[in-house]
């Protein structure tokens, strides 16, 4: 198990080798996620047309894919090729596949064709990835239905690091497993939390070999959004403020904020 110094040396890799991330995404969040990245010291590219993003993907270092660009599966295919080709992390963010059986359909088929690095979504989210119909409404999970074990059978049907979000974010490879209790429920009152942590995965899997430790010090800096939760609170402001103050106060996340909040243990 990785110590949260070995951790936070996963952060700081980011901001020193600075990787650029090629984001195929959904035009929701689109800029949140493109933000959050240069917050974390990472260089982002958001690059969906066909005759593109095989070159893109070539100048890259990880390929995040986010169903929620499902009307660019063309794209999404070929730069999967190329990442793969290029031996560059793939992570899969299957927003909304719990309420789409097309998205859920095209992710699947995307995970049994292609080795991805990482799977992120929320927990009706991972669980819909492995039953035949999809459950909860909407794109975000209506309650914690996903528990570690759903996402190591995932993590060992596709041989890949599964992260389960929510109040506590499940992290697995389908052998190990761990939850990091870090995040504030008014991170859901605010769409992208979810795209944007899966964004900061494509440049964390860029840079740390370790699968695990890149996704759980993912999942820890979301300690952030304590933070800025608290912030937010105090100045009595609402959602809006806690999205910018969410993205400076990871931008200005520092050892000892980390070493002092991050919550993360294995089981
Ligand atoms: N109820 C909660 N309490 C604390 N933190 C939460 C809660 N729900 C989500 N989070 C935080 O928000 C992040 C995004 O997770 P989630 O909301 O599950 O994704 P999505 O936006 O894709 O549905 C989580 O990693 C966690 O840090
Ligand atoms: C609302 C919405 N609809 C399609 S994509 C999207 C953004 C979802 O973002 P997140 O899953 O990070 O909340
Ligand atoms: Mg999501």
């Amino acid at each position: 198990m990785a110590t949260l110094a070995e951790l936070w040396a996963v952060w700081e890799k980011i901001s020193r080798r600075r990787p650029l991330v090629h984001c195929i995404t959904n035009p929701v969040t689109v800029n949140d996620c493109a933000n959050v990245l240069l917050a974390a010291g990472a260089r982002p590219f958001m690059a969906a047309h066909p005759d593109e993003v095989e070159e893109v993907q070539l100048h890259a270092d990880a390929l995040v894919i986010n169903l929620g660009a499902i009307s660019q599966l063309d794209s999404i295919g070929k730069a999967a090729r190329r990442a793969v080709a290029c031996g560059h992390p793939i992570i899969v963010d299957p927003v909304g596949v719990s309420a789409s059986s097309l998205r859920r359909r095209s992710c699947i088929e995307l995970l049994e064709e292609f080795h991805v690095a990482c799977v992120r979504g929320n927990g009706a989210e991972i669980r819909a990835l492995l039953s035949d119909t999809g459950t909860a409404a909407g794109v975000d999970a209506d309650e914690e239905t996903a528990a570690a074990e759903v996402a190591s059978a995932l993590a060992r049907r596709h041989g890949c690091t599964v992260v389960s979000s929510g109040a506590v974010d499940a992290v697995t490879d389908g052998r190990r497993a761990f939850g990091v209790s870090n995040g504030d429920a008014m991170m859901t009152r605010v769409t992208g939390m979810g795209c944007m942590l899966s964004s900061l995965l494509g440049a964390a899997y860029a840079v740390e070999s370790s699968p695990l430790a890149a996704a759980a010090v993912c999942a820890a800096v979301e300690l952030s959004g304590e933070l800025a939760a608290a912030g937010t609170r105090s100045a009595r402001r609402g959602p809006a403020h806690f999205r910018d103050l969410f993205v400076d106060t990871l931008y200005s996340l520092d050892e000892a904020q980390f070493m002092g909040g991050a919550k993360y243990s294995e089981g």
